[in-house]
C-alpha cells in the first residue's frame, strides 16, 4: 500500500482524537457545510449573498464562476481566513467563526491549502519548502524525512528536491505549494486557481495529482475558471454568480 494512503489512513485516527476538542462532532457524511451565508466586505461589496453549500467527505468538488464572483471568498471562508457576515461556515462539524488560537490551527493543520501563485520561500529548497510547516508543528525530523520523500515522489519533484524554486518552471513550482500542502496529509485540500498560471498539460498534472490525493480519501475543493477543465473531468460542479452558489 502507498505510503501516503497509509498516512492517510493513521490521520483518520489522529483526526478523531482532535475531534474531542471541537465544538460539534459531526456523525455524518458531511465534511464542508455553509449555510445561509453572507460575506460583505468592509468597502460594502457584498462578495457572497445568503449562499449555501453542503460538500460530502470524499467529494472532489469543482467551483466556477467569472472572475469576481466570490470563489476565493468562498475558499477562504473554509480555512478562516474571512469571516461570514452572516450565517454559519461548518468544517468538520466545527463552525470557523468560533474558533479562536490553538482551536483554529487545529483545524487548519487539517486544511491543506493550495494557491494559485504558489508562495513558495524563495530561499529555501523544495524539500525546505514543503517540510517547513511540519517542522513548525514539532514534527520529529525522522517523521518529516519518512513523510517527504513519497510526497515528493507523487507531486514528481524527488530529484528537484535540492533545488531552490526559481530554478523551477511554474509547474514545477506549482507542484512544490501542492507538495506542501499534502505532507501533513490533511482529509481537506483547498485549492484556489491552481492551473491559473499553467498550460494545458501542466494543467492536467496538477489535476490528476489533486485526483490522486483524492482517491486517497481527501476531499478536495478546487475553484477554477478553466471551464475546459472542468468538462474534461467529470466531477460535481458549483457555479458562483452574483454570490450565489448553484450545482450544476
Ligand atoms: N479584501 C477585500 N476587500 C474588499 N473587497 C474584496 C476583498 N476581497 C475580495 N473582494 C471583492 O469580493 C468579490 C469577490 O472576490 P473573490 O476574490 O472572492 O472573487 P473570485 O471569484 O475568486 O475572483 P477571481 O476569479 O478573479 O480570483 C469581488 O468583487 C472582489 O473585488
Amino acid at each position: 500500500m502507498p505510503v501516503l494512503t497509509t498516512q492517510v489512513k493513521k490521520d483518520k485516527s489522529l483526526h478523531r482524537e482532535d475531534n474531542k476538542t471541537q465544538q460539534h462532532v459531526s456523525s455524518t457524511t458531511v465534511k464542508v457545510q455553509l449555510q445561509s451565508v453572507t460575506k460583505t466586505y468592509t468597502n460594502g461589496t457584498h462578495a457572497l449573498l445568503n449562499a449555501n453549500l453542503e460538500v460530502k467527505k470524499g467529494e472532489f468538488l469543482f467551483i466556477t464562476g467569472p472572475s469576481g464572483s466570490g470563489k476565493s471568498t468562498l475558499l477562504k471562508l473554509l480555512y478562516g481566513q474571512e469571516l461570514p457576515t452572516q450565517g454559519e461556515v461548518i468544517v468538520d462539524g466545527c463552525n470557523v467563526a468560533g474558533l479562536r488560537g490553538d482551536r483554529l490551527s487545529l483545524l487548519r493543520r487539517r486544511i491543506g491549502i493550495v494557491f494559485q501563485d504558489y508562495k513558495l520561500i524563495t530561499q529555501r529548497t523544495v524539500a525546505e519548502n514543503v517540510t517547513f510547516v511540519l517542522q513548525a508543528q514539532g514534527y520529529t525530523r525522522k517523521e518529516i524525512q519518512r513523510r517527504l520523500e513519497p510526497t515528493l515522489k507523487l507531486v514528481g519533484l524527488l530529484s528537484k528536491a535540492d533545488c531552490f524554486p526559481d530554478q523551477l518552471s511554474g509547474g514545477e513550482q506549482q507542484r512544490v505549494s501542492i507538495a506542501r500542502a499534502i505532507v501533513g496529509t490533511p482529509p481537506l485540500l483547498l485549492a484556489d486557481e491552481p492551473t491559473g498560471n499553467l498550460d494545458p498539460d501542466n494543467s492536467w498534472q496538477v489535476i490528476q495529482i489533486l485526483q490522486k490525493l483524492n482517491s486517497f480519501g481527501a476531499t478536495v475543493i478546487v475553484s477554477t475558471h478553466d471551464e475546459q477543465l472542468v468538462r474534461r473531468c467529470n466531477h460535481p460542479v458549483v457555479q458562483v454568480r452574483n454570490g450565489q452558489l448553484s450545482r450544476k
